[in-house]
């Protein structure tokens, strides 16, 4: 067991010096052991080490006229006996800053000295004394410094049961765990244990010897900030004991906030370094590494979890552990918060201090060795303040260095150290009857009244007569500056990252899952709001518009808009607990995935019972007619029609006299198939398929997709059948039943998913791209009416302007209303057309009529109009021409003698109707450029999002 002082001279030169195991002094006088030759010479010997034997530790004593020695930044009075030193504690006598170190010999396990040990997977593993060694074989056994007389041969004994590992003290003089007495206790993450000099940490699967004193220290050098073009941070520097208690103060304003947040690299400084632990903090990956907390001002806890809840999903996010070991863990935080009343309470249900109380557990779970708080006593009442900050001294002792800022006053004792920020510049640091003897010369305190002077300190702070630098000077210039100064011997070695605080992205993404389930469940009422939303949107549609087609649409805009509003508050209403777990080590993309994944699923679910529902009561409301025997003879007709029919005779290629020009000849030649040679003619459909599939196309509206669909003679405009260039008879070969029934529902509930899917994504942009909730709910509106405008529904798509053509054609609700159009049109005959119209207006298949009936002058009249198909929108949308849109020509019949013509309707053919009548459509391409087109939005809403996640994660 050695002994170390690491000494820095005036001229600021750093060296070792080996206390011996009897006295020694330290001065620059002939005499001293320990000599400081920088020192003036008159300074003489300053201070006195000794050591005991029977403590097997060093005592330090200031020697007369030293003047002010300053322990831990505690004045020491001189004492007989001298003050007993701790490996780590810091002394500074006449301005030198001197260490004290104890380096015990390595713990030897199987006779080699280690740093980790691993847990005896049976038997028991016995800490203890070297040179005592005597215990059972059987135990395995790690051998510590035999000159550590505080050290008992056998000390402490550990020993899996069950799931957990036990630990139990043995010893003669007692162990601390976390800084307490115990007996026996179970050994969970992060637990510490005392052995002499030696300090052990579990971590879940191996005990760690923490050989370096500089773990928990906190170095600032030289820190600035700039924001709006200000400084609002100028050159602080400082240094933090480990397991100090600090508190940050200051008036309004004064950079308290920007001070911590620098400090634990939340918002890093513009300028300057800082070093937790002896590392340079320098990323996030650090942060993680280096084991810093952080607790914001705002909770960052889901507040509908319960605390047990909260505390196990950020455990199991944080904490690479087997599920056993992080619930004991929580055990350990529930009970040392005194939360275990609490555990089974929603978090809302808490108070402020209690809810501080869960954010403070989560920050322990991953077993920080400093922990900043911003303002954690803000709106807490004096009582409840003065729990939490005692709390805090409390789980400073159990060695974790607590930073917090504060404004209250009255509890500044508490604080092993504050420190003062005016004007963004360290204008103090000391204790609070420092601060008092700083600022008010030492100005008596009458019982009863603790807290006026400190509330002097901030009068005088804010009255203006002195500006921060001015303050900052004198504060230099004064005693108490030296117990602040950066240590430059604080450079540890390298850190070793916690292996538990590496979590795998499938088990984040997983916990993420489950933990929106939980929040979302958390609220039935939410739930069931959720869900009545899509059922009474369901039955409005299907009140106003007796059109299935219209139906659709707007299914298809409604299922936008849950994506989009569902999604829209999610990441910006979260975004303190996303930058915390990012800190973590929380992935972008996992966080990215689980959101969408969620909340996909979830308006999927809306979606369908939306269109189950919209579905159902359009049938109730608005019965379409449909003929079972009409139904089954074409459909028997279809599957018969043309297979196994001779060819009369061969007929000349010229003869394939295609009405509607060029391009309409071609289209339609397209779609032609050389008939297959001899067939045995297919039985028709059983009774069973039949009547599943008038059931579907009952359902679903499907009857003509399905009995048009089949094959077909192509017929020329004199009736006769059209013949290819080889003369042979030209037929449409049909699309299977099986194809129409999967492309016509695939792209139906395709489109639906596709536009709930796209609205999630365009929520989580808007979520990840603005500064707050309220933003979030503007952007909704702007991004949904033109869903409804450009969709291609409101105002079809040949009927717009050649600008709002294009820019349509990349709105989202345009593509998914294209999936749509594309199933519902998918297998059917291009039907009759009305020709007296500027854009044609598709009639139903068979050329129904609607009559309506009136009564005039005592008579019932009634009027035949044509039935318009309800997919006319779809039909407008896919099978017209926008460009030439209304060239046609009319037939016309001049009647003589009246002066009047009489236009007929051409039925038969338009220059602007892209296909023959009668010809199957069974064009994919505009479904594939819609999907091509949602892809591409998805994409770019991942790219926007991730993008907007990487800016705000900083918080900057
Ligand atoms: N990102 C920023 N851009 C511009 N100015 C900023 C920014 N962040 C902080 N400031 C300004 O810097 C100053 C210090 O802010 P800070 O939040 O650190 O003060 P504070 O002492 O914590 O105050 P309070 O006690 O009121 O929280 C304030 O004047 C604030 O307006």
């Amino acid at each position: 067991m050695l002994a170390r002082l690491t000494v820095t001279d005036p001229n600021g030169n750093r060296f070792d010096a080996e206390l011996p195991k009897d006295l020694a002094t330290l001065g620059n006088s002939p005499s001293d052991k320990i000599r400081v030759t920088a020192l003036p010479p008159n300074m003489g010997s300053l201070l006195e080490f000794a050591f005991q034997p029977s403590r097997s530790t060093w005592t330090v004593r200031p020697l007369p006229n030293t003047g002010p020695v300053w322990l831990n930044g505690n004045e020491l009075l001189p004492s007989p006996g001298g003050m007993p030193l701790q490996s780590g504690d810091e002394i500074r006598a006449a301005g030198l800053p001197i260490r004290f170190q104890v380096a015990p010999a390595p713990p030897l396990y199987n006779g080699q000295p280690v740093t980790t040990i691993p847990m005896p997977a049976k038997g028991e593993l016995v800490i203890g004394r070297a040179a005592d060694a005597g215990a059972a074989p059987s135990a395995v056994r790690v051998d510590l410094d035999a000159d550590d007389h505080r050290v008992s041969s056998e000390h402490v004994k550990i020993r899996i049961e069950g799931k957990e590992a036990v630990i139990e003290d043995v010893s003669r003089l007692g162990t601390t765990l976390n800084g307490s007495a115990f007996s026996k206790a179970p050994l969970v993450y992060g637990d510490r244990f005392q052995i002499g000099y030696y300090v052990f940490e579990y971590d879940g699967r191996s005990l760690r010897w923490l050989d370096d004193a500089s773990s928990g220290t906190i170095e600032a050098i030289g820190l600035v900030r700039r924001a709006g073009g200000r400084t609002i941070l100028n050159k602080v520097s400082m240094h933090i004991r480990p397991g100090e208690f600090v508190g940050i103060l200051g008036g309004s304003g004064q950079g308290k906030s920007t001070l911590l947040n620098a400090l634990c690299g939340i918002v890093p400084a513009s300028e300057g370094e800082v070093r937790i632990s002896g590392q340079p903090l320098t990323d996030r990956k650090s942060i993680r590494d280096l084991g810093v907390g952080y607790v914001p001002q705002d909770d960052i806890v889901h507040k509908e979890l319960t605390v047990d809840d909260a505390l196990l999903l950020s455990g199991r996010l944080r904490l690479n552990l087997p599920l056993a070991a992080i619930k004991a863990r929580i055990d350990r935080i529930i009970d040392q918060l005194g939360l275990q009343p609490h555990r089974h309470k929603r978090v809302y249900m808490l108070s402020g201090g209690q809810r501080k109380r869960v954010s403070i557990g989560i920050e322990l779970l991953s077993n920080p060795s400093v922990l900043f708080l911003d303002e954690p006593s803000s709106g807490l009442d004096p009582a409840t303040e003065e729990n939490l900050m005692s709390l805090l001294q409390r789980l400073a002792l159990t060695g974790i260095t607590i930073v917090c800022t504060t404004h209250v006053l009255q509890k500044a004792y508490l604080f092993d150290r504050l420190l003062f920020i005016q004007d963004g510049r360290l204008v103090f640091a000391g204790n609070s009857d420092e601060a008092r003897a700083h600022f008010l010369g030492g100005e008596t305190v009458h019982p009863g009244q603790v807290e006026a002077p400190l509330e002097k300190i901030y009068a005088i702070l804010a009255d203006g007569a002195h500006t921060g630098e001015q303050l900052e000077q004198a504060f230099q210039q004064s005693p108490y500056a030296a117990s602040v100064t950066p240590r430059q011997d604080v450079v540890a070695r390298p850190v070793k990252p916690d292996k538990a605080r590496k979590v795998p992205s499938l088990v984040s993404l997983y916990i993420l899952l489950k933990r929106q389930w939980k929040v979302l469940i958390a609220d039935p009422l939410n739930l069931a709001f959720l869900l009545a939303q899509a059922v009474v949107i369901a039955v409005l549609i299907a009140w106003v518009s007796d059109d299935i087609g219209m139906r659709m649409f707007l299914a298809v805009v409604a299922s936008m808009w849950f994506g989009c509003s569902n999604a829209a508050q999610q990441i910006i209403g979260e975004i303190m607990i996303f930058r915390r777990e990012r800190v973590c080590g929380l992935g972008l993309q996992t966080y990215y995935l689980s959101k969408g994944m969620f909340l996909c699923a979830l308006t999927a679910v809306q979606t369908l019972l939306l269109f189950a529902c919209a579905h159902t009561l359009g049938h109730v409301w608005h019965p379409e007619e449909f003929n079972r025997t009409e139904f089954d003879r074409r459909l028997t007709e279809r599957v018969t029609a043309v297979a196994g029919r001779e060819d009369p005779a061969p007929a000349n290629d010229d003869d394939f006299d295609v009405v509607g020009g060029e391009e309409e000849g071609a289209a339609a030649k397209k779609t032609a198939a050389v008939a297959p040679k001899e067939q045995a003619p297919p039985a028709p459909p059983s009774e069973g398929t039949k009547n599943r599939l008038a059931l579907i196309s009952k359902w679903f509206y499907l009857e003509p997709n399905i009995v048009e669909s089949g094959p077909r003679d192509l017929l020329l405009t004199n009736g006769e059948r059209a013949r290819g260039k080889d003369g042979k008879l030209l037929t449409f070969s049909g699309i299977p039943i099986s194809k129409v029934l999967v492309t016509t529902l695939g792209l139906r509930f395709g489109g639906l998913l596709a536009a709930a899917m796209i609205g999630v994504v365009l929520g989580l942009t808007i979520s990840a791209l603005v500064r707050s909730p309220t933003q979030a709910v503007m952007w909704v509106p702007l991004i949904l009416i033109p869903q409804i405008l450009f969709g291609g529904f409101v105002i079809p798509f040949p009927e717009m302007t050649k600008s709002a053509r294009a820019f349509s054609q990349m709105v989202p609700s345009f593509a998914a209303q294209r999936l749509i159009d594309v199933s519902h049109v998918f297998g059917r005959a291009t039907p009759f057309f009305a020709n007296r119209t500027k854009t044609p207006v598709f009639l139903t298949p068979d050329g129904a009529k609607e009559t309506v009936k009136w009564q005039a002058r005592g008579e019932e009249l009634n009027q035949d109009y044509d039935k318009i198909s309800p997919f006319n929108r779809s039909m407008q949308n896919l099978l017209v021409y926008p460009e030439i849109r209304g060239q046609h020509k009319q037939e016309t019949t001049p009647v003589s003698g009246t002066f009047t013509t009489i236009i007929r309707d051409s039925v038969k053919k338009r220059d602007d109707v892209m296909y023959l009548k009668g010809t199957i459509f069974s064009n994919l391409h505009p479904a594939a450029t819609a999907a091509l087109t949602l892809a591409a939005w998805a994409l770019l809403g991942y790219i926007l999002t991730v993008g907007g996640l990487a800016f705000k994660q900083s918080g900057s």
